[in-house]
């Protein structure tokens, strides 16, 4: 079949690198500071891309929060509704290490700079682990990440206070060093504009098992991001992160990891290995990639984390 058959059939318009970075997107200044908060750990992280890429997404994303909330007046005056706006939540899912946190927190940065300069939250499902002693009394440690690690219910809970326009809502929160979710502690969200809800399991389908929970955690979602790049490129982001961690956090004696600063190189990357293709790589490929065609967007990445294709829902 023609490729453009094939595009014509798909639910989505494809644009290039080169089509995508010529959309007049307005410019925004970025400086040293700006740029090396977004890198977080890794350098690679150019201001060539956030321009490129980033900000005609950004862009993108501001026209239809804008309709959005055009609607939501009209929608009002039509109904006599006094009902004040709710948070826009903004999905991103993809692997692990695909770089769903540092997209979302250019994406933060880029909308906290729009014209009106939303008040944007990051919040990660990480929070909406079940922890450690229950995924140890459940023999899911190595399971953590698939859908069933997660207490979804408490996930749903989140969004609908959020939608519901509540004043006071908070999130768990997970800490990478301890490798666990840390009870007592919450994310305070107070009165966002918009919240970019961060997780690899964000546009994956209820699980039928369990009674009650019928809704999908997307059906929150006002607009969605699905991170993509082939499997072999995620593994070795994966690893390079792996070692990257091993020089810094695991370093710490705090770090639930610390015992993987002090093996060889080799045994590192054997550990790497075997988290990669047990745990993380069967997830993407069972519970991960077949969400993919829920988003609304796909970013494609090539190697060094460069986007090479950006799909968009037809609306
Ligand atoms: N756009 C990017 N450019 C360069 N490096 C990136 C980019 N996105 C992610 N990375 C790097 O890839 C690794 C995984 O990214 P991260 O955002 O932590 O992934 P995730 O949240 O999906 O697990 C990290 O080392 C990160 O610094
Ligand atoms: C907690 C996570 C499932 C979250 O993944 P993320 O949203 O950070 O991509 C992941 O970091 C994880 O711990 N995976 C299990 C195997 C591993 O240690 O990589």
């Amino acid at each position: 079949m023609k490729s453009e058959t094939i595009e014509k059939y798909s639910p989505y318009i494809s644009f290039n690198r080169a089509e995508w970075s010529n959309l007049q997107a307005t410019q925004i200044s970025l400086n040293d500071i700006d740029l090396k908060s977004l890198q977080g750990i890794n350098e690679c992280l150019s201001l060539k891309e956030i321009t490129e890429i980033y900000l005609p997404l950004s862009q993108l994303v501001n026209l239809y929060y804008s309709s959005t909330r055009e609607l939501h007046k009209t929608r009002n005056a039509f109904l006599n509704d006094k009902t004040k706006k709710v948070p826009y939540i903004i999905g991103i899912a993809g692997s692990v290490a695909v770089g769903k946190s540092t997209t979302a927190r250019i994406i933060q940065y880029l909308i906290s700079r729009w014209a009106d300069q939303p008040k944007v939250e990051l919040v990660t499902t990480d929070g909406f682990l079940y922890p450690n002693e229950k995924l140890e009394s459940k023999g899911l440690m190595k399971k953590k990440g698939f859908p069933e690690s997660y207490d979804v219910a408490k996930l749903f809970r989140f969004l609908s206070e959020l939608k519901s326009g509540r004043a006071d809502v908070y999130a768990p929160v997970y800490s990478h060093l301890k490798y666990d979710v840390l009870i007592g502690e919450n994310q305070d969200l107070c009165q966002p504009d918009v919240v970019i809800v961060e997780g690899i399991n964000v546009l994956q389908p209820p699980k039928h098992k369990k009674k009650g929970v019928k809704s999908f955690v997307s059906d929150f979602f006002d607009f969605s991001l699905y991170i993509d790049a082939d499997e072999t490129d995620i593994e070795s982001w994966y690893k390079e992160r792996f070692h990257l961690l091993r020089r810094t956090a695991f370093k710490n004696p705090e770090s639930y990891f610390d015992k993987f600063a002090k093996i060889s190189e080799h045994a590192a990357s054997q550990v790497a290995d075997r988290i990669w293709s047990e745990t993380n790589r069967v997830n993407l490929i069972e519970n991960i990639l077949p969400t993919k065609n829920r988003a609304d967007l796909i970013l494609k990445k090539g190697k060094r984390h460069a986007v090479t294709e950006i799909k968009v829902r037809k609306l």
